[in-house]
């Protein structure tokens, strides 16, 4: 797992006026998961077209295998596969002829093996002569990625493949992309959900207004978003402007109008020491619990700086 398969270098990209990508720089190694991180309109989708040539970048390079992919589009795509925010499943299409088809068009030998084989794969066989308009949610994203493991790619980029899903189907398709990269695949996905980078990438990149400002193994971005917080909330402004001068020492973060959190480093003796206080200074509060850091918290902690 220590060859780099994918390299983005300097990448910058500007919409006229507006800069949206500001000198990215992503290594990623063959077999790993890298998970691209950020809220709406940070750049990931713009980057994810850049990699695989659909945009060109206004500086940078970007190499697959060594290939360059803007230079070498036609090699390039031989090696990877994208599935983008839109499904590329046809509705009208039962499951079975979606994938067949594009087996043909991949020039698979075996086309119609191909498709059943992977129909078995991903548990869609029993729904394989349905018209994919009448999938659910989950069963189409399991088709697109289905369809994304035709032809064999070595990478396989991934936009933000559960958004949209209910809990259900998005545990299954993580448990699919897990398979994938069992079986050796490269695999690049954006997300805005830490929780899913969390739970699938080895390592995390978080995008923000085209900057990546922080990244590592999901375990060090953990560390950078704080440790598990203590939520307060009160009941009026006075008191929460009371405690977050009262607490000042513990750097609170004001989260909403009358809600302030306070990182959890020892935790027991921080929640008492923190209740005691208000107590003794006759703070009301209305209600108080732990969180644990949210991608929110990875944001603040990024731009307390
Ligand atoms: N073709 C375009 N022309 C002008 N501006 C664009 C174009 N494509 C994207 N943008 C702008 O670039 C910024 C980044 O967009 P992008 O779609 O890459 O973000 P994103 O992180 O993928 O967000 P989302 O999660 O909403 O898809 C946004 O401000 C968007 O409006």
């Amino acid at each position: 797992m220590n060859t780099t398969i994918l390299e983005i270098k300097n990448v910058r990209k500007s919409f006229k006026d507006k800069e949206v990508l500001k000198d990215v720089n992503i290594t990623v190694k063959k077999g790993s998961v890298y998970a691209l991180l950020g809220a709406n309109g940070a750049g990931k989708s713009t980057l994810l077209k850049i990699v695989t040539g659909l945009l060109n970048c206004d500086n940078g390079k970007v190499t697959i295998k060594n290939i360059d992919v803007a230079d070498n589009p036609v090699l390039a795509q031989k090696l990877f596969s994208f599935s983008s925010q839109t499904t590329t499943v046809d509705g009208v299409l039962t499951g079975y002829e979606n994938l067949h088809l594009i087996a043909k068009l991949r020039q698979e030998r075996n086309p119609r093996k191909v498709a059943e084989n992977l129909l078995d794969k991903f548990e869609l066989t029993e729904a394989k002569d349905k018209a994919v308009s009448t999938y659910s949610g989950g069963m189409r994203r399991r088709l697109d990625l289905a369809m994304s493991l035709v032809g064999s790619p070595e990478i396989i980029f991934l936009d933000e493949p559960t958004t949209g899903l209910d809990p259900k189907s998005r545990q299954e398709l993580w448990d699919t992309i897990k398979e994938m990269k069992s079986q050796g695949k490269t695999i690049l996905l954006t997300t805005q959900y830490l929780e899913e980078a969390d739970y699938l990438a080895d390592q995390i990149g978080f995008l923000r207004e085209g900057e990546i400002v922080a990244n590592g193994t999901p375990d060090e971005m953990k560390r950078l978003a704080g440790a598990d917080k203590l939520l307060l909330v009160f009941n009026n402004h006075h008191n929460t402007e009371r405690a977050l001068k009262l607490f000042e020492f513990y750097y609170p973060i004001k989260r909403a109008d009358c809600e302030i959190s306070i990182d959890l480093d020892e935790e027991i003796e921080t929640t008492l020491t923190v209740l005691n206080a208000l107590t003794t200074e006759k703070i009301e509060l209305k209600t108080f619990k732990m969180i644990t850091p949210t991608l929110d918290d990875v944001f603040m902690t990024l731009t307390k700086g």
